[in-house]
C-alpha cells in the first residue's frame, strides 16, 4: 500500500490495471441489489458508486443490475468508461475516494453478468474436431468435407447459460450404446466438459446486413471462459442428423467475469497455416488484425490438472466466427454468445475435453482419488486462463467452476 494509489499491485497480478474486467454481484448487506463490478487486485470496485462519486456521465449506465445496457452503448462508451475505471483505480488524485468504492472478493457472491441472448457453439479446433470425427465416426474421414471453408457451428440455449459456481445436475435421456439393440432411459454415464471461450456481443445489428470481420471489434464486447457440459451417450444417439439438442442444452457454465477485448490487445496471434483457400467474408486479411487470440488455458478436475489447452491452435478465428454467424443476414442482439468450441490443442494434455483425453473412455485419466474416464457424482470441474498482457504482465480471465450433482429424483 503506498499513500499516493489506493491499492498497489505487484506488477505479475492477474488482475491489474491493464485487464479490469467486469462482473455482476451484491453484497451480503444488499441481496436483492445487483450491481457491476469491476475486478482489481483482490477486490471488486462498485463501478456504479464510484462513477456517482466521480461525476462520471456513465453514471447511469454503470448503475444497472446487468452489463446490456453498458454493453449496447456501444465502442466508444466503452473505451471511455475504461478510461475512466482506470484513472480511479491509478492515478493519485482519486485515491482517497475510490477506496470507499472497493470490496473484497470475499465479501460479495457473483451473479451471471449479463442477459444472455442468443447462444451459438462452433467446433473451431482442428485437432478437437478431428479427434472427435475418429471417436464419433470411426473408419471415415475425420473432418467433414465442408470443415476447412466454414466455421461448423450450431444454436444453442441460451436459457441454460448459467454463471460459474451454479451446480450442474447430471441429465437423463436416452442412451443406446452401439452394441446395444435399443435405447434406454437414464441418467448420463459418459458426462463431459468442454473448455471453451466464450465471445459476448454488445452492439447489435440490423437484420439483412452481414456484419464484416473488419467491424468484429466495434460489436464484440468481451471475453469469458465457458464450459459447454456435454452428455456424450446422450449426443452420440440423438445428434444424427441434425445436431447437437439434449446432450449438451442442460447446463453452459459462464465465468463470471468479461474481460474487454481491449484487455486482450498483447494476445493477439495470427492464426495456423491455411490449408484451404478461403472465400473473400472469411479471408485472414479482412479482419484488419490477427485473429487469434494467445489464451492459456488450464482445466482442473477435483484440483488436480488434466488438460492446458492453448487457444493459440484454434483454426476458426472470433472474427471469422461472427462474419460467418451474419453472412446470411441474421442480426446480433446485445448479450448474444457465441463460444469457440472445444479447444484442444496437438498433443495430448491439450485437450479440451475427457472423450478426447481419454479416448472415449478407453485410457482413463488419473488422479489421486482414482482413476476416471467420464464425470463422477461430486466431481468439481475448473476452468482457467490468463493472457499475456502490455509489457509483460498477465491478464487473467478468471475461472468458470462446476460441480456435478446427482440426477434428479423421477
Ligand atoms: O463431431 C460431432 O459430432 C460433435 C462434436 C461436438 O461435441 C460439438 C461441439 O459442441 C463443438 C465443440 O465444442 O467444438
Ligand atoms: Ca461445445
Ligand atoms: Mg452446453
Amino acid at each position: 500500500m503506498s499513500d499516493a494509489t489506493p491499492l498497489e499491485l505487484p506488477g505479475d497480478h492477474l488482475f491489474g490495471p491493464d485487464n479490469l474486467p467486469y462482473c455482476v454481484f451484491t453484497t451480503e448487506d444488499d441481496p436483492d441489489l445487483p450491481r457491476i463490478g469491476v475486478r482489481y487486485g483482490d477486490y471488486v470496485l462498485d463501478a456504479g458508486s464510484a462513477a456517482g462519486a466521480h461525476g462520471s456521465p456513465h453514471t447511469g449506465l454503470l448503475q444497472k443490475p446487468n452489463l446490456n445496457p453498458l454493453m449496447a452503448a456501444g465502442r466508444p462508451v466503452w473505451q471511455a468508461v475504461r478510461a475512466e475505471l482506470r484513472s480511479w483505480l491509478t492515478s493519485p488524485e482519486y485515491a482517497g475516494t475510490v477506496t470507499h468504492s472497493l470490496i473484497r472478493l470475499e465479501d460479495i457472491t457473483l451473479h451471471l453478468p449479463f442477459e444472455v441472448a442468443d447462444y451459438v457453439d462452433f467446433y473451431a479446433s482442428e485437432h478437437h474436431a478431428t479427434n472427435v470425427g475418429r471417436i464419433f465416426r470411426p473408419g471415415g474421414e475425420p473432418l467433414t468435407p465442408n470443415w476447412k471453408h466454414l466455421p461448423i457451428g450450431y444454436h444453442g440455449r441460451s436459457g441454460t447459460v448459467v454463471v460459474s459456481g451454479t451446480p450442474v445436475v447430471r441429465p437423463q435421456g436416452q442412451r443406446k450404446a452401439p452394441d446395444e439393440a435399443s435405447p434406454s432411459f437414464g441418467p448420463s454415464r459418459r458426462l463431459d466438459i468442454e473448455a471453451e471461450v466464450g465471445f459476448v456481443v454488445g452492439t447489435p445489428s440490423r437484420l439483412g446486413e452481414p456484419v464484416p470481420q473488419a467491424a468484429f471489434r466495434e460489436h464484440v464486447f468481451g471475453v469469458c471462459l465457458v464450459n459447454d457440459w456435454s452428455a456424450r451417450d446422450i449426443q452420440a444417439w440423438e445428434y444424427v442428423p441434425l445436431g447437437p439438442f439434449l446432450g449438451k442444452s442442460f447446463a453452459t457454465s459462464v465465468s463470471a467475469w468479461v474481460t474487454p477485448l481491449d484487455a486482450l490487445d498483447a494476445a493477439r496471434t495470427e492464426p495456423p497455416q491455411r490449408t484451404h483457400p478461403l472465400l473473400e467474408y472469411l479471408e485472414d486479411s479482412a479482419g484488419g488484425e490477427p485473429g487469434g487470440l494467445d489464451l492459456r488455458i488450464s482445466v482442473s478436475l477435483n484440483g488436480h490438472t488434466i488438460a492446458e489447452p492453448p487457444f493459440s491452435a484454434m483454426y476458426w478465428t472470433a472474427a471469422q466466427q461472427l462474419a460467418h454467424m451474419t453472412v446470411n443476414g441474421a442480426s446480433l442482439r446485445t448479450g448474444d454468445l457465441f463460444a469457440s468450441g472445444t479447444v484442444s490443442g496437438p498433443e495430448v494434455h491439450q485437450r479440451g475435453c475427457l472423450l478426447e483425453l481419454t479416448w472415449s473412455g478407453r485410457d482413463p485419466v488419473e488422479l489421486p482419488d482414482g482413476k476416471r474416464t467420464f464425470l463422477e457424482d461430486g466431481d468439481e470441474v475448473v476452468i482457467t486462463a490468463w493472457a499475456p498482457g502490455p509489457n509483460g504482465s498477465r491478464i487473467g480471465l478468471g475461472e468458470v467452476s462446476g460441480r456435478i450433482h446427482p440426477a434428479a429424483d423421477r
